[in-house]
């Protein structure tokens, strides 16, 4: 009931949003920050993210993300959908720093919540996800990976992947742990988690957060062929199966929305995880100049 509620939100908030084309026979729907190219023919969509300049999840981001992720669930045609970046080099950078840098508790709550969607939706979704990671993918880029069905990372040893969270001074959440956990063992994920630690593909290929690593210019097609694989199995036993083993997962976090919200936003306020924050920014500009 609340993810529906929290969706409808977003949706109405998104309702002026939207362009569409036809090219090449695929449906191109486009917002600002998500470009879908859509084959209803083929049941199969690619969402790429457009969010420069390094796809962080920003709140308009997520706001554009779930209403084309909606309209592809609603739309019975489409059986899968390729994650991808518009920008190869950046599949995301993660959660937007800026909504969670110097702004007031009301914010941080809207903020909190919009992320929460974001996973549950990705993470419950009937149809197929793939993700085809074309680029660097820290923190809250490796969980929207996590929530895939399937993980196609580019071999390029400049692009990690993980959860680097303690590196900024601030602490999965709970809902980021249990996914990255049940993707790659406690032991690793206490480990990984603890140093905050980002991989290069192939030893995100041998922890497992990633299921194959493919040169560069083959990821695309490698998610298409991995799609059709998937596609091979009947929709109802493969969605059984897919809510099987991740509604009890999800349904924690559902039971405990409001008060990881309400955790989330005295977290963030503190003074001293503001400060950890500043000093990440400041870092990563250093790094330019
Ligand atoms: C209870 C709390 C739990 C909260 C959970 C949080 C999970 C998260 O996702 S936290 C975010 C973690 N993300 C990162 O640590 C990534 C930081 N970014 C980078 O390492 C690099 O930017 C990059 C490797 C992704 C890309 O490097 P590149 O050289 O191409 O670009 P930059 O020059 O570093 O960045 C360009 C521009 O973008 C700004 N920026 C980078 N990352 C973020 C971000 N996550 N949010 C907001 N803004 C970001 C960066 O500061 C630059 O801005 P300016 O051009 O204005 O200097």
């Amino acid at each position: 009931m609340a993810l529906a509620a929290a969706g409808r939100v977003l949706l109405q908030a998104g309702s002026r949003l939207g362009r569409r084309e036809v090219v090449d026979g695929a449906r191109r729907f486009a917002n600002k920050r998500v470009e879908v190219e859509a084959d209803e023919a083929a049941g199969i969509a690619v969402m790429k993210l457009k969010n420069p300049p390094v796809n962080s999840l920003s709140l308009e981001f997520l706001t554009e993300f779930l209403i084309s992720l909606e309209k592809l669930e609603n739309n019975k045609n489409f059986r899968g959908v390729i994650l991808t970046s518009e920008r190869p080099g950046v599949f995301s950078a993660g959660l937007d720093l800026m909504e969670m840098y110097g702004r007031n508790p009301a914010h941080y709550a809207e903020y909190w919540r919009a992320v929460q969607e974001l996973w549950l939706r990705l993470y419950l979704s009937n149809m197929i996800l793939v993700c085809a990671i074309n680029g660097t993918s820290p923190a809250g880029g490796c969980l929207m990976a996590l929530t895939c069905d399937h993980r196609i990372m580019a071999d390029n040893p400049k692009y990690t992947i993980g959860l680097n969270e303690s590196q900024l001074g601030i602490v999965a959440p709970f809902w980021f742990k249990d996914n990255f956990v049940n993707t790659v063992g406690y032991r690793t994920a206490e480990h990984a988690l603890q140093l905050g630690l980002l991989f290069p593909p192939a030893e995100a290929l041998k922890l497992g957060i990633v299921d194959e690593v493919v040169p560069e210019d083959q990821v695309h097609s490698k998610a298409q062929s991995v799609m059709a694989q998937w596609m091979a199995i009947p929709d109802h036993s493969r969605q059984l199966t897919k809510n099987m083993m991740r509604k009890a997962m999800a349904d924690n976090l559902i039971k405990q929305r409001e008060a990881d919200i309400q955790n989330f936003v005295s977290f963030i306020s503190r003074d001293s995880i503001q400060k950890s924050l500043h000093t990440y920014l400041e870092k990563l500009k250093q790094k330019k100049g």
